[in-house]
């Protein structure tokens, strides 16, 4: 079957030879190509024309999207299941993958959001307690088309000198030049306003872990949230309320929230006006404000700053950060493909009083965090959350719920 770069990969029925292997896999050690006998030829093809010839992995069929590398060594299931990665084509330069198989709690969301996916060696066998299925069984499940190619560091090198772009992988086509004409009439990243197309249909509510009682109510705005961040907080007592992405500013303020996230998600923030008003209502509340990844896109136009694409992006585990406040290093879980465009030397004047940035990526001097002097709002362009990726950063959180405490003790010291 084929995926079409703008409507999600849709649910494959498992093959009867998946399926006799999934009642086989009783144990967690399985061998991991075992159901194919046959090794499907499948090309790769990018925009420039450059063509990459590999074996089929996952479902067979034909993909597109824009073709981005992961350096992560570990948590391909995280990636796979980020609803940031949706139209995009994931290359992992790790080059073995799939050793761990995939179990059922580690998922971002309830679905696979990349729409195709390149590892260099698929792990010939799963070797871990808690994996379920195979990596492969589960591309296949869910219809995602993939390729296993030995050529992934010069793909990556290729992608890191002339930038990402858009591409396909196919097992049907077998002539490049054809489907390098379909990758050019594929839509690109830039101007893509994705959000509508991953967020939740109706809300819904995160609570705190048994134990934990409930000392904020967070309004949770999913622009392609990460399961793991509404937990982040739900640990440190808040009970999350996660809401569509079209929630308007009013909605929220109705639920009266000590405080508003807006989440990580796919898609150019430059096209994202309605959130960006949606924010503006929030920050003219002056109820306390969270942005991770696209949350901290959205945040940086809703101060007047533009945001930019990065050539080839920030998707990995290790990326360090500067914090500019103490000169502490982080290293950090990304994922992002555009940035923010401000002032690295201090504070800067917004409609909001003033900001600055907070954070400083050290490999090339993005733009990794803003936050307001004169209200309670911050953003992270990295991960805190990790899932997957270190944990240093979490004490973002921290600093929410402290800003939280703050603004609710003097709202009831107004009241007395
Ligand atoms: N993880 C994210 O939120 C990504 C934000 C945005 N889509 C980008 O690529 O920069």
């Amino acid at each position: 079957m084929s995926t079409s770069h703008h409507a999600p990969a849709a649910v494959r029925l498992p093959t009867a030879a998946a399926d006799a292997q999934r009642q086989s896999d009783q144990t967690t050690t399985m061998p991991a190509e075992g159901n194919k006998n046959v090794q499907v030829p499948a090309i790769l093809v990018l925009e420039d024309g450059r063509v990459f010839h590999g074996v089929s992995f996952g479902a067979e069929g034909e993909t597109f999207g824009e073709i981005v590398f992961h350096t992560g060594m570990t948590g391909y299931q995280e990636v796979l299941t980020d609803p940031s990665y949706h139209r995009q084509i994931v290359v992992m330069t790790a080059p073995h993958i799939g050793n761990t198989g995939v179990n059922d709690d580690d998922a971002e969301s309830h679905r696979i959001w990349v729409s195709g996916y390149v590892v260099r060696e698929p792990s010939r066998i799963v070797s871990n307690w808690r994996a379920q299925r195979t990596l492969e069984e589960e591309l296949r499940r869910q219809g995602v088309v993939g390729i296993a190619l030995s050529g992934t560091r010069a793909l990556t090198r290729h992608l890191r000198d002339k930038g990402v772009m858009r591409a396909a992988i196919s097992t049907v086509e077998t002539d490049p030049d054809k489907l390098r004409e379909r990758v050019l009439a594929s839509p690109q990243m830039v101007g893509a306003n994705l959000a509508g197309e991953v967020t939740t249909a109706e809300p819904y509510t995160v609570r705190p872990p048994d134990g934990v009682p409930v000392r904020f109510t967070v309004a949770a705005v999913d622009l392609g949230i990460k399961a793991m961040t509404p937990q982040r907080l739900a640990e440190r007592g808040c009970e999350v309320r996660v809401l569509p992405a079209h929630t308007t500013a009013e909605q929220i303020l109705a639920l009266n929230p000590d405080g508003v996230f807006f989440s990580n998600g796919p898609g150019d923030p430059a096209a994202a006006d309605a959130v960006v008003e949606t924010m503006r209502g929030i920050l003219d509340a002056g109820t306390p404000l969270l942005g991770i990844c696209f949350g901290n896109q959205i945040l940086g136009r809703a101060l007047g700053l533009e945001t930019y694409k990065l050539p080839f992006g920030h998707r990995g585990a290790n990326h360090p950060v500067r914090e500019t406040r103490t000169g502490r290093v982080y290293i950090t879980s990304q994922n992002h493909g555009f940035a923010v465009r401000a002032p690295l030397d201090g504070p800067f004047d917004t409609p909001y009083g003033r900001a600055e940035v907070s954070y400083i990526g050290l490999n090339d001097g993005v733009v990794e965090g803003l936050r307001l002097l004169d209200r309670p709002a911050l953003s992270t362009q990295f991960h805190p959350e990790a899932a997957s990726g270190p944990h240093d950063a979490a004490d973002v959180f921290d600093t929410f719920v402290e800003m939280m405490t703050a603004h609710r003790q003097a709202r009831e010291a107004a009241r007395a």
